[in-house]
């Protein structure tokens, strides 16, 4: 608080001494008027004070002019000396209060602060010199006389002060007075020279009116230069000097404002100095201006740069002869060149590919020359060019400003590489099959009907090749998805090499593919020659070994075909009967192809039937059991072999034949076979407490999908626990092709079975070409000879031989022999005779329910 006080005590005494030491100047000035100046600075000082520092500082104002005015007298005159201060302290404070109230910029960068300033001047000061001049008459220091004319020079000097120092001290600050330091030599001289023409002007120039031209085009022009130079502290001072001289110069009868009337010589005095002061003020008034628009422009200019420069985009001006103007900092990442290398370059040459030039070229060109900006304010998507020639996707937007009548063209660029990767993979995934690369569905369906519509045009022929993978399940299952997926994608390269370039290959999904030929022949002999060629091509393509991880594998397709003509039949159409045609295919036994016939349509419908009411039957029970009985030479029943019947509640009895196949392409084998190994497990429980029956044993055909399941093993086993049944009554029939697919597979769960006591038969033998080369290897309890070689035993030769070296080498081997599809006698006296001892066939029984095999069970092994 103390130091508070301290400082506002400061500072008073510094304005009552500021207030004292300019006010005794001013009256050192030689006078028009006895007692007044013409220059009273301390009225400026004044305002100033109480505009920065407030009304507070009255007493300091008051005191200062007490003394000013006091000392002139002796203080001869204390209450007019009072009353003097009282007018000089009022002056200000109403010069202050019209300033504030009128919300007076000290800044002074506006005409109207000026006007304003020089009325609050005017109004203030009027207060000051007329209580001062009333005083001074009332205390008899003036003649009533003069009062006019000192009250005149009273006004001028206090308005003179104010216009001087009011806007120095208001704009005041160390960085101006710095600068004013600066150039200071500058300054001084243009201020001497300043005076000294004055002077010269006002000594030696003989007219007046050849003197106030020389003042107007010399001294005039000099205080704008000073003004602009300088600024308004400068330009205050040089008007303060020559305000002196004009000042003085007249007090000696000289110059252009010396008259004879001293009131004439105080107005123009007056007119000239407050003449100059405005000069001065509306000078620094515009500079200000000026500099606020300078100052505003380069913010602006700061601000567009921070903008150009923190751009995401690249931004880019071309002048109007296609020359780069701009180049941002994303310009300089995105293309790879720095703002120096192209500045100034052409820049087609910098950023656009070839192929794109001469179009850029016509469009500008076009541009400059019309002004036509069709391609303005657009989104564009086209490829840039980077600084390594690399070509990339680009959004482009272009707009124009028309900088001081030269058209530039700015773009903003964006690098779209990311977001084209993104919308291709995006297509990819729609359009595409991710394992095969190939077309998918969608696709196809949407390159069938392009191909409808041109063959409608051309009237050529097409075709739609349906390809499904025979027993790809099979290999899915048993050798796991990988390789299956390795298989698909080489098939799916074979296909592609089989085709043109402008046919389609698509995959549906899972082992399914679908090829579209074009621009076949118009005839359709021709045509179905030609994909009859192509279907064989791809046939034989697929047939080639595949090497999936180091295994050799083969496989074969079925393949359905389909031709189109126009656009008589809709895609889904053809489709839907290229895969019936395909189905054609697999029932007749596979690796084949079929042409759409209408009757394959009714057979898949009856196949789809079928694969419904098995999927019922499981459930409903409709399966049986039917029991063909296996003997020894004496034509006792030691065995039987189980056979699946299918009591249909429609259609009566259901062969094997004619549903196991689609089982075993469905899958449901597996439910099904399972159902069947639990009736012979169940079944030998059963006998197990029958004395007379607890030797028969059971065969049962195992398919090879059934066979080829990771668990199939222990399936049969928790079986076997689970009925107590003795796994050596249990004897499984398995086809050479079951057995030969997976070899490493098989002999593995062979071995396991086998390991639990299970018997292995090998079903149709010899009607492969391997069978001997695995009988040695595989461990088969068994090998029953094929039906196909007994038929015919007693007429051919050949197969007569062919059962005889089977029987000699099964028995080298060590293993049991049982022939099949025996019908007559002589068939069975044959077989016996080439020493084969067990039989199966209708010469014995057909297969039968369970109570017609164990009545027949009864009466041959309980005959004697
Ligand atoms: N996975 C499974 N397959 C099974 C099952 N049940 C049968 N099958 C398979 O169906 C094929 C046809 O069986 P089926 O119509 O029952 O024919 C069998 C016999 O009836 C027939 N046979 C027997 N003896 C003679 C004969 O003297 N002459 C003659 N023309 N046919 C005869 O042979 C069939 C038995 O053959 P096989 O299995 O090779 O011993 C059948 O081949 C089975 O593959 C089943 O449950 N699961």
């Amino acid at each position: 608080m103390a130091l508070m006080n301290q400082l506002v005590l400061r500072r008073l005494l510094i304005i009552v001494a500021v207030y004292f030491i300019t006010g005794k100047a001013g009256l050192l000035l030689p006078s028009i008027a006895p007692n007044v100046t013409l220059i009273w600075l301390p009225s400026g000082i004044a305002v100033a004070v109480l505009m920065r520092w407030g009304y507070q500082c009255w007493p300091a104002i008051m005191v200062g002019a007490f003394l000013v005015d006091g000392s002139q007298s002796a203080f001869a005159h204390p209450w007019a000396y009072v009353s003097i201060a009282v007018g000089s302290t009022l002056s200000p404070f109403i010069t202050t209060w019209i300033l504030k109230y009128f919300k007076f910029s000290g800044k002074l960068s506006h005409i109207k602060d000026i006007a304003l300033m020089a009325f609050a001047g005017l109004a203030g000061t009027l207060v000051a010199a007329t209580i001062g001049v009333a005083s001074l008459v009332s205390a008899g220091i003036f003649p009533q006389e003069s009062a006019s004319q000192n009250w005149l020079v009273w006004w001028a000097g206090d308005t003179m002060g104010v216009l001087l120092v009011l806007p120095t001290l208001l704009n005041f600050s160390k960085n101006k007075l710095n600068q004013l330091w600066r150039e200071r030599g500058k300054f001084i001289l243009s201020a001497v020279l300043t005076f000294l023409l004055q002077l010269v002007i006002f000594k030696f120039v003989p007219t007046v009116s050849a003197q106030f031209m020389l003042l107007a085009f010399l001294v005039l022009p000099m205080v704008m230069w000073v003004t602009m130079r300088f600024g308004l502290m400068g330009a205050s001072i040089l008007v303060l000097g020559i305000s002196i001289i004009a000042i003085s110069t007249a007090a000696n009868s000289s110059g252009p404002f010396s008259h004879a009337n001293p009131h004439q010589t105080a107005i123009e005095l007056w007119v000239f100095m407050s003449t100059l002061s405005l000069v001065v003020l509306m000078i620094s008034a515009l500079r200000a201006e000026w500099d606020a628009i300078e100052q505003a422009m380069l913010s602006s200019e700061i601000k567009l740069r921070a903008v150009i420069d923190g751009a995401l985009d690249a931004i880019v001006t071309i002048d109007e002869n296609g020359h780069l103007q701009e180049f941002n900092p994303a310009a300089e990442r995105i293309f790879g060149y720095t703002r120096d290398q192209v500045i100034g370059r052409p820049l087609a040459e910098v950023m656009i590919p070839p192929a794109q030039r001469h179009a850029h070229a016509v469009g500008h060109q076009k541009f400059i020359a019309t002004g036509q900006k069709s391609i303005f304010n657009k989104r564009l998507e086209m490829n840039a060019m980077r600084a390594d020639g690399s070509e990339f996707p680009v959004e482009l937007t272009i707009t124009s400003v028309d900088n001081i009548g030269l058209p530039l063209v700015t773009g903003f660029i964006r690098d779209i590489t990311e977001r084209k990767q993104a919308e291709q993979e995006i297509r990819s995934l729609a359009f595409f099959d991710a394992l095969t690369g190939l077309p998918n569905r969608r696709l196809l369906q949407d390159r069938l009907e392009q191909a409808l519509i041109s063959s409608s045009r051309s009237l050529q022929y097409g075709a739609v090749i349906f390809i499904d993978l025979d027993n790809f399940k099979a290999l899915n299952d048993t050798r796991g998805h990988a390789l299956g997926d390795l298989l698909l994608i080489q098939i799916a390269a074979r296909l592609s090499e089989c085709v043109r370039a402008d046919d389609t290959v698509a995959r549906l999904g899972g082992d399914e593919f679908v090829l579209v030929l074009e621009n076949l022949s118009e005839d359709l002999t021709q045509s179905i020659a030609q994909t009859k060629q192509l279907a064989e091509k791809i046939q034989v393509a697929i047939n080639q070994p595949y090497y999936l991880q180091e295994i050799e594998h083969h496989h074969t397709s079925s393949i359905g075909i389909c031709l189109f003509q126009g656009v008589e039949q809709a895609a889904q159409e053809l489709l839907k009967r290229s895969d019936t045609a395909m189905y054609q295919a697999k029932s007749r036994g596979r690796n084949t192809f079929v042409f759409f016939d209408p009757q394959m349509q009714a057979a898949l419908e009856k196949r789809s039937r079928i694969e419904a009411e098995m999927r019922k039957a499981l459930v409903q029970n409709e399966f049986e059991v039917y029991y063909q009985p296996q003997v020894d030479e004496q034509s006792k029943i030691f065995g039987a072999e189980l056979l699946i019947r299918w009591l249909q509640p429609e259609h009566g009895l259901v062969m094997p034949m004619e549903f196991i196949p689609l089982a075993e392409e469905t899958g449901l084998i597996i439910p099904i076979g399972h159902w069947v190994l639990r009736q012979a497990c169940e079944q030998l429980r059963v006998w197990q407490s029958r004395p007379e029956k607890q030797h028969i044993m059971l065969s049962v055909n195992v398919s090879a999908v059934q066979f080829r399941q990771a668990g199939f093993v222990d399936e049969v086993a928790s079986l076997l626990v689970e009925t107590g049944v003795s796994p050596s009554l249990l004897k499984l029939e398995l086809t050479e092709s079951t057995v030969l697919d997976n070899i490493d597979d098989t002999v593995r769960k062979m071995v396991a079975l086998r390991a639990i006591g299970v018997r292995l038969s090998m079903d149709d033998f010899g009607t492969g070409y391997s069978s001997l080369a695995y009988l040695k290897q595989l461990p088969f309890t068994q090998v029953k000879i094929d039906k196909s070689f007994v038929n015919d035993i007693v007429e051919d030769a050949n197969d007569a031989a062919i059962v005889q070296a089977i029987v000699a080498i099964s028995k080298s081997l060590g293993i049991n022999v049982i022939a099949e599809g025996v019908e007559t006698k002589a068939q069975l006296e044959l077989l016996m005779q080439f020493g084969c001892s067990k039989f199966q066939g209708y010469y014995f029984a057909k297969p039968a329910p369970l109570d017609a095999f164990e009545q027949f069970f009864h009466k041959t092994n309980q005959a004697e």
